[in-house]
């Protein structure tokens, strides 16, 4: 990371505050690890909870400079949630800025003196040291934490090490053709792996400039790519819907991922922008794994995550554990291999090894098919997304697709719940649009002539919303538990 910034005189970062150089993101770094006591820290977890923007990625590559591994907080988590992830990791260090340090106070009561704060202040407070490229990290070393969304149990601690990340942000860097030319608006949080990794650490690896909003702000998304860098107006009237399909038809590259992208999305990004999103398949354990091509737009696939990233290896195995990756439409579980591929979940030797065949695969939990030209599907998670029914093994991701297409619609959640005579049935639980109304009598036949009758929905909820979790993913458990 450090010697690929070192190539670059030009703008790493902007922020509200103005532009960074990477020549300036150095000396900070180096700013950082100097605060941190210039010892080395060989692979101590470091915490770290900073607001997205410049300072980010100082302390980020201060805390690798030091040899930490790095623990990203965010301000999105209440208290209790800060306290896990700093016990759990064992950071006995936390950089903090000064503007969040209430978030973080009451567990610092809480641990009464076993954690020793450094303040992001030391960026600004430090003269420039005059060796700031003395930088250099250890490539088999733990350098970050993700902690797992926990939507199918407690968060664990992925640690993966330089090498890992390396070998993903190359991968991305080769599949979506990343340049130093390239300028990437960064809206995501930072506590996760496409945040962190897929966005912001691999435009700094290209030596791209990356302008960090301090969240996502759905205007100022719009304006900021409709106006340019200078200008930015308060509200987007309707007839500047034309202006936006221009602006953001511009954009070299527009991605989704985290949860299946709803072929309706899809197309009406594709109607509203011009852009044929590239949707790609990855996970804190893995990184990116499959992918939609990076550099023509016209092979993505609606529906599809693609081919494997370069150094990447997947494999499809069914319930006999049979390799069924050449078999055209057969489904199996997906299995990754590479240099992409995690260390350990922290202090959990046992569960690691339970997640890896014995052929050192990784079994990531996720159902996925393959089609003849070898481009992916996927069904869901074996856990709660797979639904067995009557004797069919069902994606809830497929039938959330079709229900997303119905007008009254607006969101969507499927399950498999319990029954006696069919093993599971399915059942939905939905959104509306604004004063509409839906029955599952009217639902049935709509649905009996688009998808088969076994995967029509046998039961239904109207809710006001569905419970999501920090990063919006659905909580299908909750899902579940209304038709218990
Ligand atoms: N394009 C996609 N389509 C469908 N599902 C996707 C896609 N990309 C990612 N996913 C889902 O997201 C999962 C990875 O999410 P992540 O690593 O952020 O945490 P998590 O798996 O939600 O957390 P936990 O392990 O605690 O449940 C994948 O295993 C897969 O189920």
């Amino acid at each position: 990371m450090f010697n690929a910034a070192k190539r670059y005189a030009t703008v790493a970062i902007v922020d509200d505050a103005g532009e960074h150089t990477y020549v300036q993101l150095l000396q900070d770094a180096r700013k950082v690890k100097s605060a941190l006591g210039d010892r080395d820290h060989k692979g101590a977890s470091i915490a770290m909870l900073v607001p997205n923007g410049y300072q980010y990625a100082a302390v980020q590559w201060g805390i690798w400079a030091a040899g930490g591994a790095v623990v990203p907080l965010s301000p999105m988590h209440p208290d209790r949630e800060l306290e896990y992830f700093i016990t759990n990791s064992e950071a006995k260090t936390l950089v903090c800025h000064p503007a969040l340090l209430p978030n973080v106070q009451p567990v610092l009561d809480r641990l009464q003196g076993q954690i020793s704060v450094v303040s992001t202040d030391v960026i600004h407070d430090l003269p420039n040291l005059p060796q700031a490229d003395d930088l250099a990290v250890d490539d088999e070393q733990g350098a970050l934490f993700i902690y797992t969304s926990g939507t199918t149990g407690k968060p664990k601690g992925v640690v993966l090490t330089h090498a890992n990340i390396a070998a993903q942000i190359t991968d991305l860097e080769e599949a979506w053709g990343w340049t130093p030319e390239d300028r990437l608006l960064h809206v995501l949080p930072l506590h996760h792996l496409h945040g962190i990794i897929v966005a912001l650490c691999t435009a700094l690896w290209s030596g791209a400039t990356t302008e960090m909003l301090p969240k996502f702000d759905k205007d100022r998304v719009w304006n900021r790519i409709i106006d340019g860098p200078q200008d930015a107006a308060e509200e987007m009237p309707t007839e500047r819907q034309r202006q936006a399909y221009t602006a953001m038809n511009s954009l070299r590259l527009t991605c989704s991922g985290s949860a299946a992208l709803p072929t309706s999305v899809f197309r009406r990004w594709q109607k509203a922008t011009g852009q044929i999103m590239l949707e790609r398949y990855g996970m804190s354990e893995i990184g990116m794994a499959l992918s939609n091509d990076g550099l023509n737009p016209q092979n993505r696939k609606a529906g599809s995550v693609g081919k494997p990233l370069p150094k990447v290896q997947v494999r499809l195995i069914d319930a006999e554990g049979k390799d069924v990756t050449e078999t055209p439409g057969a489904s199996g579980t997906i299995q990754i291999k590479g240099p992409n591929v995690f260390h350990a979940y922290y202090g959990l030797p046992e569960k690691t090894a339970k997640e890896f065949t014995s052929d050192g695969w990784f079994i990531t939990g996720d159902v996925g098919t393959r089609d003849s030209d070898g481009l992916y599907y996927i069904m869901g998670r074996m856990s709660v997304d797979i639904i067995k029914s009557g004797g069919f093994k069902l994606s809830a991701l497929e039938i959330e697709r079709e229900l997303l297409e119905h007008p009254n619609i607006v969101d969507v959640a499927v399950v498999g719940v319990p029954s006696e005579d069919w093993g599971e049935v399915v059942a939905t639980a939905v959104t509306l649009k604004p004063d509409t109304t839906l029955t599952i009598e009217e639902l049935k036949p709509w649905c009996y002539e688009r998808i088969s009758r076994y995967k029509t929905p046998k039961l239904l909820r109207i809710v006001d919303e569905l419970p999501r979790n920090l990063m919006g993913k659905l909580d299908k458990k909750a899902v579940k538990a209304m038709f218990a």
